[in-house]
């Protein structure tokens, strides 16, 4: 079986590139009849607005809850947890339709806009556990989300704290000083509100695949990452084409 990526927007073709460092075919997918031949999906970032209102217009929406309610594998990264969120609060005017079955909130823009991107160590022993390899992985922040809230059946797999720039809203009743949730796991849901697909660690690319029964995963690639970065107020902000 294949792994389909959901290729309506965003950081499709890295997540297909990183899968293929390990050996594994993943497919682009934009109707709903392809998600008939494909064992578990990856949800890119991108820009979820964007990416919900191109999920409306191929009428995507129904075959992607019928397919996390079949308790396929899906994934979820940055844009990507939000469209599998059950709620999702700092929403542009007029909301945006999500899959849903993932028992979280989620801030859309929490550590707020692509200036405020950024990039960090984050420990995450669960998945070190099962790939090996260093106890940190380089996590790329863009425009990111954050899990306020989660359900008694989410783990949650890294959190970080948060720093007074990352408060945007008035809304967010998170203080400075406390963490948000920015990893979690639930059944056969996975969520990472920053971009493992744009560094060259693969340990979460093969941490997903080991959720898929069908697929033979070889060792999974640890490539010292080198992410283009300029330092801004001492925060490394990630300049990536991709995202401009
Ligand atoms: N890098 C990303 O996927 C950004 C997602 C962004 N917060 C949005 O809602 O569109």
């Amino acid at each position: 079986m294949v792994v389909g990526v959901l290729a309506l927007q965003g950081s499709f073709n890295e997540h297909i590139a990183a899968l293929k460092r390990l050996g594994v075919k993943g497919v682009e997918v934009r109707k709903p009849e392809q998600l008939l031949n494909v064992s578990s999906l990856i949800i890119p970032g991108g820009e979820s607005t964007t990416m919900a209102k191109l999920a409306e217009l191929h009428n995507l929406f129904p075959a992607l809850r019928e397919f996390v309610q079949m308790g396929k594998p899906v994934w979820g990264t940055c844009a990507g947890l939000i469209f599998l969120a059950n709620k999702a609060t700092g929403q542009k005017t007029g909301g945006q339709e999500l899959v849903g079955g993932l028992d979280c909130t989620v801030h859309r823009n929490f550590f707020g806009s692509q200036i405020q991107s950024f990039e960090t160590e984050l420990p995450i022993p669960q998945v070190v556990a099962k790939e090996g390899g260093p106890p940190c992985f380089r996590a790329v922040f863009i425009r990111a989300p954050a899990i306020l809230d989660v359900g008694p059946d989410v783990e949650v797999l890294a959190d970080i704290p948060v720093s007074a720039i990352a408060i945007q809203k008035e809304e967010d009743s998170t203080e400075s000083g406390k963490k948000v949730i920015v990893a979690v796991k639930q059944g056969n849901l996975l969520a990472t509100a920053f971009h493992p697909e744009l560094t060259a660690d693969t340990r979460w690319h093969s941490y997903f695949l080991k959720m898929v029964p069908e697929i033979e995963v070889g060792a999974s690639a640890i490539v010292s990452t080198s992410t283009t970065t300029q330092s801004f107020g001492g925060r490394p902000i990630i300049d990536f084409p991709i995202y401009q």
